[in-house]
């Protein structure tokens, strides 16, 4: 049978990257995608403004919004610290069982929980689910369409503090103009964009980096 693009990239990791090494794991991921075929990861160049994000917030709570093969989980989580926990949201089966994979090549299956559904069921059980209060860190990278009814959803269920990051992928290229409009016209938002480019190629995409007010 035919193997999927996330199986090949897995293949990629195992090849190339070195268990328990967060870093080559990341490399042998924009390698494949750079040198062999694009995938849907943050990438490099736009993953390094994602580095910086986290290591200013420094989150003892992140989530996740599209996990995919795990790259971008990777990213993060290797950058978290002790007992800080990821809660990363997965809708395909197929890409949460490759993302199980790369997550666990790296390591970094103590901080991360990769949870499998849809986002809109997810985020009212956040609470009771997980013990979770507010989270300090929100990535969204998961349909476009659905950035701005899960941040409406995140406020809703009280998941954000005063000071809780929202950082979006994607607002450009494929974009999210309905997401844009509303955190930059709202009140309770102090948004900035991080102009970049779409993962592996010279297209322009970026990040848009957005502090919840209360
Ligand atoms: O659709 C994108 N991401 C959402 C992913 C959607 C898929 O993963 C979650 C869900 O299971 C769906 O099947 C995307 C698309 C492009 N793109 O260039 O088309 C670039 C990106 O960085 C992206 O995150
Ligand atoms: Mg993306």
């Amino acid at each position: 049978t035919q193997s999927t693009r996330p199986q090949r990239l897995l293949n990629a990791v195992q090849k190339n990257a070195t268990r328990g090494d967060p870093r080559s794991v990341v490399k042998a991921i924009d390698d494949f995608c750079r040198h062999k075929e694009w995938a849907m990861n943050v990438g490099d160049e736009k993953g390094c403004i994602l580095d910086s994000v986290v290591s200013e917030i420094n989150p003892a709570a992140v989530l996740e919004l599209g996990t995919y093969c795990g790259y971008s989980t990777v990213r993060i989580a290797r950058l978290l610290p002790p007992h800080a926990k990821l809660i990363t949201l997965e809708f395909n089966p197929d890409f949460a069982a490759i993302a199980r994979q790369v997550i666990a090549w790296a390591g970094l299956e103590e901080k991360v929980q990769l949870v499998e559904g849809a986002s809109g069921d997810w985020i009212p059980k956040m609470k009771e689910q997980f013990g979770i209060t507010t989270f300090d860190l929100v990535f969204l990278d998961h349909w476009k369409d659905r950035y701005l009814p899960d941040t409406k959803l995140m406020e809703e269920c009280g998941l954000l503090r005063k000071g809780s990051v929202l950082l979006a992928d994607n607002v450009i290229c494929p974009g999210t103009p309905d997401y844009l409009e509303y955190i930059r016209s709202s009140p309770r938002y102090e948004s900035r964009y991080f102009k970049s480019h779409l993962e592996y190629t010279k297209v322009e995409d970026g990040l848009e980096k957005s502090v919840f007010k209360g």
